[in-house]
């Protein structure tokens, strides 16, 4: 397939086992303790700091390089237009991809407590594109309840919008915000940012393009968080069997009726809506944006990444 050897090209990626990666952490210091790291893993994920000086530090070295190499670049264009000083940063803004249950949120998690505890202290926001979703009665009313999580399914010119405002320097941007538990954007509540130094933008879709502009123009840096198919299902599957007892246990939580089902049962359900959603969203958006990503943490059957692959140029 041409996408398949295009996402393998030499010239493009370098590819690197952990030992060779591990190797490029250098002096940067560990600055994470156990019970800091417990409180940013999600359900069913596995990470430990072992991974995180393996893993974690390196890529936090590199996106370190680059910020300085960014800020330079912005120096450039204003010293063309003649702008001896410039008055401020341009905050530099990272995107996370990767399917549904791939553990995303962790790694964005991680990665923004890493960065915000550089020397230099920058202020680190995240937001979740779930906060873009159209509203139920909005996703009921186009007829794709089904699609939740489809590049469709989101207001792309809002987040697009979002970002564009983060990045401009407007000292306050507001994000709206989801939850998983009604399974709908939450009424009156918003996420607000203020002029961060860094900005990681983590979802399903962040690294798709489009005819006119996308999110992903304006990323600086992105990190594709990759498995296979097949863990990825496994997973899916057990965290949804975990959830019968976490959030589905909630009434209100819009998968509560899934709460009494037996292992059998939920099985099949989970696998229902991973079979005719997250998966067929995976091999039709997701998966050809990988080729895009700056870095791809590639995970083994036990969520450990095992492999990374980083774009040369
Ligand atoms: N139905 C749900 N109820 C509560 N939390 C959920 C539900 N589905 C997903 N989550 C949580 O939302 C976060 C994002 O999940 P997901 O979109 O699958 O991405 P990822 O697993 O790659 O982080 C995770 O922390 C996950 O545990
Ligand atoms: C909310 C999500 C679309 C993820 O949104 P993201 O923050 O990645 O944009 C996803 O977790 C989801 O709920 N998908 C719908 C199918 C399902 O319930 O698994």
């Amino acid at each position: 397939m041409a996408r398949l050897s295009h996402d393998r090209d030499p010239g493009l990626y370098l590819e690197l086992d952990r030992t060779q990666w591990r190797a490029l952490r250098q002096s940067m210091p560990m600055v994470l303790n156990e019970s800091e790291l417990e409180k940013l893993v999600g359900l069913g994920e596995q990470i430990d700091l072992n991974e995180v000086a393996e893993v974690y530090l390196p890529l936090s070295r590199l996106i370190h390089l680059q910020v300085e190499a960014r800020q330079r670049l912005f120096a450039a264009t204003s010293t063309f237009l003649g702008q001896r000083q410039r008055n401020r940063q341009v905050p530099f803004v990272i995107g996370i991809a990767g399917s549904v249950a791939v553990g995303k949120s962790t790694t964005a998690r991680v990665l923004a407590t890493l960065l915000s505890r550089w020397e230099t202290h920058p202020k680190v926001d995240l937001i979740t594109t779930d906060g873009f979703l159209l509203p139920t009665a909005e996703l009921e009313r186009r007829g794709i309840m089904h699609r939740k999580g489809f590049p469709e399914s989101y207001d792309r010119r809002a987040l697009l919008r979002f970002v564009t405002e983060v990045k401009s320097g407007n000292p306050l941007v507001t994000a709206p915000v989801y939850d998983h538990v009604t399974y709908d954007i939450v009424p009156d509540v918003v996420h607000t940012v203020q002029q961060p130094d860094i900005l990681i933008v983590e979802g399903l879709n962040v690294l798709q393009t489009g005819p006119t502009l996308t999110v992903s123009d304006l990323f600086d840096f992105s990190v594709y968080v990759d498995a296979k198919t097949s863990d990825i299902e496994k997973w899916y599957i057990s965290r949804f069997l975990q959830m019968r007892t976490g959030s589905f246990a909630d009434p209100e939580s819009h998968f509560h009726y899934y709460s009494s089902l037996t292992d059998a049962q939920a099985t099949i359900a989970a696998r229902d809506i991973w079979t005719s959603i997250n998966r067929p969203n995976l091999i039709e958006n997701i998966l050809p944006t990988r080729p895009r990503a700056t870095l791809v943490l590639r995970k083994d059957g036990n969520h450990a990444i095992n492999r990374v692959r980083l774009r040369k140029l």
